[in-house]
């Protein structure tokens, strides 16, 4: 595999009247072809303004401070704004949390799907019938003919999710960022829409960026994790490696906080709370939750180190202790 998308010390802030809000902080990440990476932290982490940010679509009063995006080595950042439409249409995807509210309420969902097509693949009217068709099999519509002609308030929202991805995957993007695709659903319907994720990664070869803040979600669906605490990436790992040997206490804690089935454990909450993101701790964003934290974590922010290869993590405190934890 190889990377398909690079981020390179990205950060984003939203101006407000108290400050700048500090909302992604220098954070590097790659994305290969074909895989599912998971990107995962607590509510206000910065993982959907990365996704955000990833499509260009930060609006006033946010802005990209610094940092770049490169799709297949295209710095995104510096193209003009109508390749850049383009990109995001038939290279790069997007599935919201609201499908409800991304459909058009007016539209049968089959045209949502095949004027997509017509605009982004220059397909004939009848060409793009037939391939709205054939999305809502692979999505696994039933009946879809029937269904092409409803509107959104007629399906049930796990459909309206599948709809959503089918229209996401109807111009065969490279990249699909899926944003709490499983958000509202019931377990078995939410279990569904992951077998799909993983199943149109096969077929179509599509590489994936799934935002949850489920770990369990992540430990099912993804190949590779990026934790994200307070708009920085505090560790990334392929999943086994993660869930077996996390590095940085924040994991530790987030894997400590998952339900387990299998064996009776009293469920622990992470200790403290996300820092304020305006003008947040200028060391590490955690020290002030940490177990481990020392002077210098709440002076200097820790670099990104190797735990293992393709294992990195930023903690001073796991320096210290390698070899000895
Ligand atoms: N339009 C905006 N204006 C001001 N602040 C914003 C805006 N959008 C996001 N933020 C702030 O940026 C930070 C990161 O938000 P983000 O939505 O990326 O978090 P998240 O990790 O995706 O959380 P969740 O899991 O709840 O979706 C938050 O502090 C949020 O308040």
């Amino acid at each position: 595999m190889t990377e398909m998308l690079e981020i390179s010390d990205l950060t984003v802030h939203f101006q407000i009247n108290q400050g700048a809000i500090e909302a992604v902080d220098h954070i590097n990440l790659t994305i290969r072809r074909g895989e599912i990476l998971g990107l995962v932290g607590e509510s206000g982490s910065g993982k959907s303004v990365t996704s955000f940010a990833i499509l260009r679509l930060i609006r006033p009063p946010g802005r990209v401070v610094s940092g770049s995006v490169h799709f297949d080595g295209i710095d995104l950042g510096s193209l003009p704004e109508e390749q850049m439409r383009r990109m995001r249409g038939a290279k790069i995807a997007m599935v919201s949390q609201t499908p409800r509210t991304a459909l058009n309420p007016l539209l049968t969902v089959g045209r949502q799907i095949s004027r997509l097509l017509m605009v982004h693949a220059g397909l004939s009217t009848r060409e793009a019938e037939k391939r709205m068709l054939e999305m809502l099999r692979l999505v696994r519509i039933p009946a879809p003919e029937r269904r092409a002609n409803q509107y959104p308030h007629q399906l049930s929202g796990g459909m309206c999710q599948r709809i959503m991805i089918a229209m996401a995957l109807a111009t065969s993007p490279q990249l699909l960022l899926a944003d709490e695709p499983t958000t509202g659903l019931d377990v078995s319907i939410a279990a569904k829409i992951l077998d799909l994720l993983r199943e149109l990664r096969t077929k179509t070869g599509a590489a994936i960026m799934l935002v949850t803040h489920d770990l369990g979600v992540v430990a099912e669906t993804c190949d590779r994790v990026a934790v994200m605490h307070a708009g920085q990436v505090v560790e990334c790992a392929p999943v086994r490696d993660l869930f077996h040997n996390p590095a940085h206490p924040y994991t530790k804690a987030l894997v400590r906080s998952i339900p387990r089935v299998d064996r009776d454990v009293v469920l622990e909450p992470i200790s403290g709370s996300v820092p304020s993101l305006v003008n947040p701790p200028s060391g590490c964003r955690y020290a002030g939750r940490c177990e481990w934290a020392m002077d210098r974590c709440r002076v200097s922010r820790p670099p990104i180190v190797e735990a293992a290869p393709g294992h990195v993590v930023a903690c001073y405190g796991f320096e210290e202790r390698r070899g000895t934890c």
